[in-house]
């Protein structure tokens, strides 16, 4: 595989593409507008140049990997890619929509990924006539830094589809797990649920947020805290996963925290809103 697609340009869209542009792949980064897809073109820039601030990046380097990546709004760019990765917003009916509309687009042998955080890849996979090359390639955020990648087979996913997916993941530096599809996958079903319930210890006036976040920093040895986390993952994506966890197990432990659909609702989104527990 030589090009891929990313779908999406926001918290991890930008990030996926920045791992695989520093990788040596050349990366099309759409999203549906043009001011999205130079805000993640821009941070990955101050990502690199970061790296390279900290000598672990060469300078000359920065130009090269920013020049793999084309910024498009176009879904028909994604035509000649040899995998498409979808990050764009945790909503089933937007993500059909997406694998719809790449299925008409892209050349047959295609891998169309989805980077989501708890929906099905049974049901995405739906929306195509290639059922067998859609899969779940999970990054975590935030992408470049963290090493892990959940491949997750759908009911339909061929075992070439995954064999491709993990030699990719393994090429990029990171390591894949294998899942088979259930809600939330592994990581999120642990972690997700965690973020939860130090909101509703918020929400009940136990602690202050910084003080919630500082007892599991010391007292779980965790590099950030619960509240900080929810922040940085955006509490859009964890109320959707909770309400994903809620619906398919139908059982209580998972009911989001009142609170967070309250900041959900008020646009509270955390880092990339500015205001979630903690402002930015
Ligand atoms: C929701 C889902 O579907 C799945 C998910 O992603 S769940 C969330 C999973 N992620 C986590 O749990 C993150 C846990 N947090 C951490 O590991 C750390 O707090 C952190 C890596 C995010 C930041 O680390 P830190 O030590 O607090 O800060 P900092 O020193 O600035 O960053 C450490 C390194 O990460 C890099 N970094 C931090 N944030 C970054 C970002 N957003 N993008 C790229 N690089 C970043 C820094 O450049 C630094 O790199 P070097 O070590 O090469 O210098
Ligand atoms: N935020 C996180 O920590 C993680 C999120 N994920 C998953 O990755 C996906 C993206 O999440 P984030 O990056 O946090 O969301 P985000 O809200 O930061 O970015 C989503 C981007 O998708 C774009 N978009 C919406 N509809 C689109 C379409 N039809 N075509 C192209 N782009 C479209 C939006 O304009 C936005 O820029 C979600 O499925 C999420 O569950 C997975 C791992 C970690």
């Amino acid at each position: 595989m030589k090009k891929i697609c990313v779908i999406g340009a926001g918290t991890m869209g930008a990030g996926i593409a920045q791992v695989f542009a520093v990788n040596g792949y050349m990366v099309v980064l759409r999203d549906i507008e043009q001011e999205f897809v130079n805000k993640g073109i821009s941070i990955i820039s101050k990502n690199l140049s970061r790296m390279a601030s900290k000598g672990k990046l060469e300078e000359v380097m920065i130009q090269p990997i920013l020049s793999r990546i084309i910024g498009t709004t176009d879904p028909a760019d994604a035509q000649d890619c040899d995998l498409v990765v979808e990050a764009a917003v945790e909503n089933m009916k937007i993500k059909k929509q997406i694998f719809s509309e790449l299925d008409n687009i892209c050349k047959p042998s295609t891998i169309l990924a989805t980077n989501t955080s708890s929906l099905s890849i049974a049901e995405v996979a739906t929306a195509t006539k290639r059922p067998d090359k859609v899969i779940g390639m999970h990054f975590f955020n935030p992408a470049p830094v963290m090493a892990l990648i959940e491949i997750i087979k759908g009911v339909a996913t061929s075992d070439e589809t995954f064999d491709a997916v993990k030699a990719l993941s393994l090429d990029l530096g990171k390591q894949p797990v294998q899942v088979d599809e259930a809600p939330g996958f592994v990581v999120n079903r642990i972690l997700i649920p965690m973020i939860n319930e130090a909101a509703a210890i918020y929400a009940e006036g136990v602690a202050s947020a910084q003080d919630i976040d500082t007892a599991m920093k010391l007292g779980a040895n965790h590099p950030i805290g619960p509240l900080a986390l929810g922040d940085l993952v955006g509490l859009d994506v964890c109320l959707a996963i909770m309400d994903v966890l809620y619906e398919e197990f139908k059982d209580s432990k998972y009911r989001a925290t009142p609170l967070l659909r309250k900041y959900v609702r008020a646009g509270w989104l955390g880092r990339k809103s500015g205001k979630g527990f903690f402002d930015y």
